[in-house]
């Protein structure tokens, strides 16, 4: 049978959620750095005893917290989500498992089988969000992907939203009425 993504996206309020980033080098800056490109108010905390220069000025950028410590479960406490990028691999099953005592989300970067979940490859004009995943099989896919999305939807695709958003509050009549009215209105985007 031909394989097929069963994997479920959805779209986290990270401004309302604790988020945890175990280790400070290259993979935690890349983690960081498109977390915080989708979502600017994120609440992410980093934990790892050496951190890069450019990593600490993100963190004050963005007005981060930062600790200098190796990890310890107790740094778990209060954390929803947590992702783990040491360079130590004991450490970072340790997490895993740690996690999943706590029933805290976990994401051991690029280490598949120790993700409750994968970052993917993220899109943003305006209100509109495309997230794009490859099932985990190929990361430079979801770049691709990523970059050719980023390219072909316009910046005004969000006029649309607003445009729809504002039409939607004049409709009168019930539910079934005004759903029957967007979909005539918005008919010739689909059809060919
Ligand atoms: C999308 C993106 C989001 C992000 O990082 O936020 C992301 N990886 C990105 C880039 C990227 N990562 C790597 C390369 C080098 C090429 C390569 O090695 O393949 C490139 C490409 C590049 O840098 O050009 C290395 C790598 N990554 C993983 C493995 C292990 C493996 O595949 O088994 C290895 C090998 C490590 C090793 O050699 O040991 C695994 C994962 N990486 C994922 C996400 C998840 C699956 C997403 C999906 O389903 O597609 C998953 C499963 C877990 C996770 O980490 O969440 C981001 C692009 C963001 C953007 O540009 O928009
Ligand atoms: N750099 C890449 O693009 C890349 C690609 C594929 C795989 N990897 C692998 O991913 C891992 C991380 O790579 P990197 O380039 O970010 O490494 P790095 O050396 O730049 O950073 C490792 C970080 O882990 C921290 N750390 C170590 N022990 C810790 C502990 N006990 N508690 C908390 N933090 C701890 C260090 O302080 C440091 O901040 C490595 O195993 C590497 O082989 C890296």
């Amino acid at each position: 049978m031909e394989e097929r993504n069963e994997l479920y996206p959805v779209f986290l309020k990270v401004h309302a959620l604790q988020i945890l980033i175990v280790g400070g080098g290259n993979v935690a800056l890349e983690k960081l750095t498109f977390l915080l490109k989708s979502s600017p108010n994120a609440k992410v905390c980093l934990l790892a005893p050496f951190f890069r220069e450019e990593t600490v000025a993100k963190a004050k950028v963005f007005g981060l917290e930062i600790i200098k410590d190796a990890y310890h479960k107790k740094y778990l406490q209060g954390k929803d989500i947590v992702i783990a990028t040491t360079n130590d691999e004991t450490v970072n099953v340790q997490v895993y498992k740690d996690c999943k005592e706590k029933n805290i989300l976990v994401n051991v970067a690029d280490n598949p089988p120790y993700c409750d979940f994968y970052m993917g490859g993220i899109v943003t004009k305006g209100n509109v969000k495309i997230a794009i995943s490859t099932n985990g099989k190929s990361p430079t896919t979801a770049k691709r992907l990523r970059q050719f999305f980023e390219e072909v939807i316009p910046e005004n695709i969000d006029d649309l939203v607003q445009n729809l958003n504002a039409y939607r509050k004049t409709i009168k009549g019930n539910f079934e009425e005004k759903v029957e009215k967007l979909n005539e209105f918005t008919k010739s985007l689909v059809s060919k």
